[in-house]
């Protein structure tokens, strides 16, 4: 997996739109969580045989962490399947299919969940977007997030 981490203070003016953007989304829509002003985008890209172990993300600030301000994520491309759980024990964590255009938000309590990505599914992107985009097989998945 390929992993690019854009800082948004040297930012590409298009990450800015979209990071207020997402965030106002999120903001209002998951507002049982803390509301976040994202500073940082995450993004990596897996091939079909990319995969990313259970982890905890935990380079954000100690007080960001500690409000549980969420981080927001989007998935472009390939379905993924998607682990979540209480510990890094993959037999114990929850699978969900991320597709294409969906947004997981983790925040408060959820903050700290393990996480991580088992597979990529070969060829589940959609096809519209294949003809529009040209994008290569595999997953983009796009993080923002509030040091
Ligand atoms: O690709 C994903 O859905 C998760 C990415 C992730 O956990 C991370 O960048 O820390
Ligand atoms: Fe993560």
């Amino acid at each position: 997996m390929d992993q690019h981490v854009r800082s948004m203070e040297h930012k590409p003016r298009q990450y800015q739109m979209l990071s207020k953007m997402i965030a106002q989304t999120a903001n209002s829509t998951a507002s049982e969580f803390p509301q976040i002003n994202p500073d940082i985008c995450i993004v990596n890209y897996y091939t079909n045989f990319g995969k990313l172990g259970l982890h905890q993300d935990k380079d954000e600030s100690e007080s960001s962490l500690t409000k549980g301000l969420p981080f927001i994520s989007i998935s472009i491309g390939d379905t993924a399947e998607f682990l979540f759980g209480n510990t890094r024990d993959k037999d114990q964590a929850t699978k969900i299919n991320l597709e294409s255009g969906d947004v997981l938000i983790l925040g408060g309590e959820s903050r700290l969940l393990f996480h991580g990505v088992s597979h990529v599914k070969t060829d589940t992107a959609p096809s519209w977007l294949k003809e529009e985009t040209g994008i290569r097989p595999g997953r983009i998945n796009l993080t923002f997030r509030q040091y």
